[in-house]
């Protein structure tokens, strides 16, 4: 296959200082044949993506799995044959999709590589990186069974990247041991300084761990044996002089079900306690970090060794049809690295190393309730993890059109945002196996890393946040002004790492006069700048105002037709109710006249009869009148001769 081996660290009879520099300007030299360039003082970067393709196991051959899916071209290239059955060979039958696939990778490493090749060929740099001050990230994808677990820690026979990072870190401290376990960090990128007491709280914390360590040996094997790497892989050198020491954190946990656990905790051995899981929270410059971690200072590979020992026993595992041990979470082992010089904490570094849960779908792993649930979930975050990716990967290729990131929509994601943009180096590890039956799954991982090694991270030379680590006390006040920090690192970086250029060096040869011409000339450019960007945010302003009345016309226009229409609907709901009104009124006098006239109804015979008896009434009257008037006419006449006798006929009174 042809793999490159460089053994940097076998060269130890030469000068421990420009040993080191020697093997930066190699890596540097080997990273820039590998697509990294330098851009304006940052270093500018595609993610390496490295492939293993683990060997068969017997009882794979004995299945009947080796059939030729996986093909190594050259050191950067692989090819997927489709198996017979397989959902791409169905699909390719059917017109949709191929069945060869061809991909390639910053490197590839076949079924033979060992740990030892793969560990010097690939994640030195960032081990470097780290020892610098700088953060890195290693995370591994790939299906259940594919050997993730075996790379990231290996096996005591075998030991995986873990425990020779863990080596290579202890050797390169040597015996600079920040012996005081006073210094321990805090939050995402700064240190806090503890008081005695704090400090016995962390030695027993602990002692208690490594107790319960002992009994696990005995019966469990681990993927670190504690003797040293050195003699069986790389021998190492201190690298740099000086007074600087270093002291070593490391912290183990899990993200399952969307939850982070400690591994570290040691009460999770009670099998009835429900373990408590801890929050995400972001400290003040945004950066994520997991609250109440318990971070255990290291000074050996064995205490280190033991650390992961604890934690793997507390790793949850679910069985599924695939792999019966298989891990069903993400588990995460965590270094932190202080540098302190003269009881001033230089830099904190971060080097994690993720052992991503099975990226399979839920189909195949034939999964139901709570398996089903950690499917999904480890699923999801996946999901999120390629689609931060694949964000990342579209916002560099179109830089006027940045899309949303959805660091935020998984733990995982959210806790390796700040690296996955360029506050550290983060490389990928995919592991495959070459069997049939699972060659879909293999296709979609290897898809997905297609789109990772594209993304460019972008890792500025020293980046701000690793210069100025923050010291506080206890309840997290700050010791030592962190300005005063920023200051001396700022110091630090002119006089060491970036001399004066040209002009500014010639700066402090230039006359007084021309000082202040300078000074002047300056001081012009700089009022025609904010000249310029007020006139900029007045124009912007304007553009915003101008907009916000349009819309605000708009919408008082949108109102007024709406109330018009009100209006005129209402109006004529109101007509509506008015003519109702008018024919029920006209209704109700036409009853009312035709109730009157049917009680005044009379019958013609009755009428006539009544007509006739009041005609002959009226006659009986007219005569009774007549009777009447002749009596009154006469009765003067009759009082005349009752009073004087017989009176003359006709006389009148
Ligand atoms: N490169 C390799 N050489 C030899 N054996 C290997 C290699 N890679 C993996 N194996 C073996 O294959 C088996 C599965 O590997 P491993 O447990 O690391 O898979 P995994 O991807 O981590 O699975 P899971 O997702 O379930 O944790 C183990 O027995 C391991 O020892």
């Amino acid at each position: 296959m042809g793999i490159k081996q460089i053994y940097l660290w076998r060269d130890t009879d030469s000068e421990p200082d420009s040993n080191y520099h020697k093997e930066r300007h190699i890596l540097q030299a080997e990273l820039s044949g590998k697509g990294s360039e330098k851009a304006g003082g940052a270093e500018q970067q595609t993610m390496s993506v490295y492939l293993r393709v683990r060997p068969f196991s017997k009882e794979e051959l004995s299945q009947d799995e080796d059939q030729n899916c996986v093909v190594i071209e050259n050191s950067q290239m692989v090819t997927l044959n489709a198996p017979k059955g397989s959902a791409t060979m169905k699909s390719s039958e059917k017109g949709i999709g191929l069945t060869v696939h061809k991909f390639s990778f910053s490197q590839v490493f076949g079924p033979e590589t060992t740990q030892a090749e793969l560990f010097d060929n690939t994640f030195r740099s960032q081990m470097l990186d780290f020892w610098d001050g700088k953060n890195a990230l290693i995370f591994s994808y790939g299906v259940t069974n594919a050997g993730k677990t075996f790379t990231i820690q290996g096996t005591p026979e075998e030991p995986g990247i873990l425990p020779r990072v863990l080596d290579a870190t202890f050797h390169h401290i040597g015996d600079r041991q920040y012996e005081g376990m006073d210094l321990k960090p805090y939050l995402r990128n700064d240190a806090q300084c503890l008081d005695p007491d704090q400090v016995d709280q962390e030695r027993w914390a602990k002692a208690a761990i490594f107790a319960s360590v002992k009994d696990v040996r005995t019966s469990d094997s681990s993927s670190c044996s504690g003797k040293s790497l050195s003699s069986s892989c790389l021998s190492y050198s201190q690298t740099e002089a000086g007074s600087s020491q270093f002291a070593l954190w490391a912290a183990f946990f899990e993200i399952y079900n969307e939850c982070v656990y400690d591994l570290l905790q040691p009460s999770l051995g009670s099998r009835s306690k429900k373990r408590a899981a801890l929050h995400v929270r972001e400290d003040g410059a945004g950066n994520a970090y997991v609250k109440d971690l318990r971070w255990i200072n290291i000074q050996t590979l064995d205490e280190a060794c033991k650390l992961l020992q604890f934690g793997n026993k507390n790793r949850s595992a679910a069985a599924t049809k695939m792999n019966h041990s298989s891990s069903r979470s993400h588990s995460i082992f965590t270094m932190k690295l202080l540098k302190t010089e003269g009881g001033t904490v230089r830099s904190v570094s971060e080097f994690s190393l993720c052992d991503l849960a099975g990226s399979e779908r839920c189909n195949k792993t034939k999964t139901f309730g709570q398996r089903l649930k950690e499917a999904g979930n480890i699923n999801n975050s996946l999901l999120i993890l390629g689609k931060c990716i694949t964000a990342l990967h579209n916002n560099q290729n179109n830089r006027m059109k940045n899309s949303y990131i959805p660091f935020r929509e998984s733990k995982l994601t959210k806790l390796f945002q700040a690296v996955l943009c360029g506050s550290g180096r983060a490389s990928m590890i995919v592991n495959i196996n070459q069997c049939a039956s699972t060659y879909d799954e293999t296709l979609h991982v290897m898809k997905f890393s297609a789109v990772a090694k594209q993304v460019v991270q972008v890792i500025p030379e020293k980046p701000l946040e690793s210069l100025a680590p923050c010291l506080v006390g206890r309840g997290g006040k700050p010791l030592v002004s962190t300005r005063m920090l920023e200051e001396q690192a700022l110091e630090n970086v002119l006089s060491e790492d970036e001399p004066l250029d040209e002009d500014e060096a010639n700066l402090y040869l230039l006359p007084q006069n021309e000082l202040v011409n300078l000074f002047e000339r300056l001081q012009t450019k700089l009022l025609a700048e904010r000249r310029r960007n007020m006139k900029q945010e007045m124009e912007i302003r304007k553009e915003m105002g101008d907009a916000m009345l349009q819309q605000l016309m708009e919408s008082e226009e949108l109102r007024r037709r709406q109330i018009e229409e009100l209006k005129e609907s209402h109006q004529e709901q109101l007509e509506n109710i008015f003519e109702m009104y008018k024919d029920a009124i006209k209704e109700h006098a036409y009853q009312s006249a035709m109730d009157t006239l049917e009680n005044q109804y009379v019958p013609l015979d009755e009428f006539l009869d009544e007509q006739q008896k009041v005609e002959v009434c009226h006659f009986t009257e007219l005569q009774a009148g007549v009777r009447v008037g002749d009596f009154i006419i006469q009765l003067p006449r009759r009082v005349y001769s009752f009073n004087n006798g017989p009176v003359m006929p006709h006389s009148s009174i």
